[in-house]
């Protein structure tokens, strides 16, 4: 895949985004790396004007008539903004990036709003740090992006929801509102807040047991530095969810804990082996690099669905001597984007990220 044929965006026409924090700023790079004409606004006129300085896009203007419009608001925010815009622009799609979708659509529907230009949206894919400064074009690279579809949808309104997803290298996943939130409560929100309540046991830590701290503690309480002005309102959103998924967590902790306190005691020692065993299967059933050979390093290279393209890149490789140690490849129903895991030895990998990042590939981060 060459940089010329990635020029081509799927979403034509001026873009309108609204909240342009990391979000709303990340879609605008993203977008204009293409050439898309992209109106950034928020609330904070200081956040907007940071967006249209880190080319995001451009100050709005009374004439403009965007497609499509994307809310990039904190979840509180959204339906009241999603009705104002499709009040303002009575011929755009509007759709919002925000991590819950349930509750939203609630209001909206509340709200008694006409909601056949509304598709709500989620892409998996972020950081610990919001506002445009923290923003990447490259932010949604290889990420699924949830596409809310409803019945009475037209197909056309969310395909353009999916044409955005796809032109930032997104892969678009069709998901109700309700199977995204009980999805995400399992994959992202409790993983939130038990990294959060990891994290906290260490805010009394003496610093000579910090001092100690390696990969495995820095794994499990990355997403703790998150914003919690934000995470308050995820939460509370998908609350219900949220909290019968940590009352099983509390069951295991609890036998764990009994094992524990009573390590001496018959079964207690199995008690920990089997839990440490359900843990093994969980995350060997992540999707992506958890299941590889820990030896090498991967490489993850977003390829165009079209015949011939994992030959060239495999044969590009090859020029550039780069053995391949291993090599698995996902798709995503729907998308015509492939990605292909490319396993490396891990001296090589600096080197295969820059040299195909040279060649025009895209990698994901
Ligand atoms: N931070 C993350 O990692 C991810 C966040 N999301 C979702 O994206 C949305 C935005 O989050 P971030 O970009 O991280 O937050 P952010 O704090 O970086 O940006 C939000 C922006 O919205 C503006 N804003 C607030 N109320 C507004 C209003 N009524 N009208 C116009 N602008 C308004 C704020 O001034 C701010 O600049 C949230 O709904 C969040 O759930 C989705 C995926 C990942
Ligand atoms: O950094 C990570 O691993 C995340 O999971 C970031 C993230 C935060 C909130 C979302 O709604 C989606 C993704």
């Amino acid at each position: 895949m060459t940089e010329a044929r990635l020029r081509q965006p799927r979403v034509s026409g001026t873009v309108r985004i609204v909240g342009s924090g990391l979000l709303g700023a990340s879609v605008g790079l993203g977008l204009r790396q293409y050439g898309v004409d992209v109106v950034v606004t928020d609330a904070s006129r200081t956040a907007a004007q940071l967006a249209v300085e880190y080319g995001a896009g451009r100050e709005p203007e009374a004439s403009d008539a965007p497609v499509l419009i994307v809310v990039a608001v904190p979840p509180d925010a959204v339906a009241e903004v999603v009705a104002a815009e499709l009040a303002a622009f009575p011929d755009a799609i509007v759709t919002d990036v925000a991590s819950v979708k349930a509750a939203p659509l609630a209001e909206l529907e509340a709200l008694g709003v006409d909601l056949s230009r509304y598709v709500g949206s989620h892409p998996l894919a972020g950081r610990e740090r919001g506002g445009p400064i923290s923003a990447r074009a490259d932010l949604f690279l290889g990420r699924p992006w949830v596409v809310c579809s409803r019945p009475e949808l037209a197909r056309a309104a969310v395909s353009l929801v999916e044409g955005l997803a796809l032109d930032l290298g997104a892969i678009p996943v069709e998901m109700d509102a309700v199977a995204h939130d009980e999805s995400v409560a399992l994959v992202s929100h409790t993983p939130q807040l038990v990294s959060t309540l990891l994290a906290r046991r260490l805010a009394s830590a003496t610093d000579a047991a910090l001092g100690l701290a390696g990969g495995g503690v820095r794994d499990v309480t990355r997403i703790a530095s998150s914003d919690p002005a934000l995470w308050v309102q995820i939460l509370s959103a998908n609350a219900a969810t949220v909290a019968s998924i940590l009352r099983a967590y509390r069951d295991d902790l609890d036998e764990v804990v009994g094992a524990l306190e009573r390590i001496d005691e018959p079964g207690s020692r199995r008690t920990i082996a089997e839990t440490l065993a359900g843990g093994n299967a969980g995350v060997a059933r992540l999707p992506g690099k958890h299941g590889q050979d820990r030896r090498f390093a991967s490489v993850v290279v977003l390829i165009e669905d079209k015949p011939g393209q994992l030959g060239r890149l495999f044969a590009e490789l090859g020029e550039l001597d780069i053995n391949i140690e291993d090599f698995r490849m996902e798709h995503s129903p729907g998308a015509q984007i492939g990605i292909a895991e490319i396993s490396v030895v891990p001296e090589m990998l600096a080197r295969t990220v820059e040299d195909l990042t040279e060649r025009g590939w895209r990698i994901a981060g």
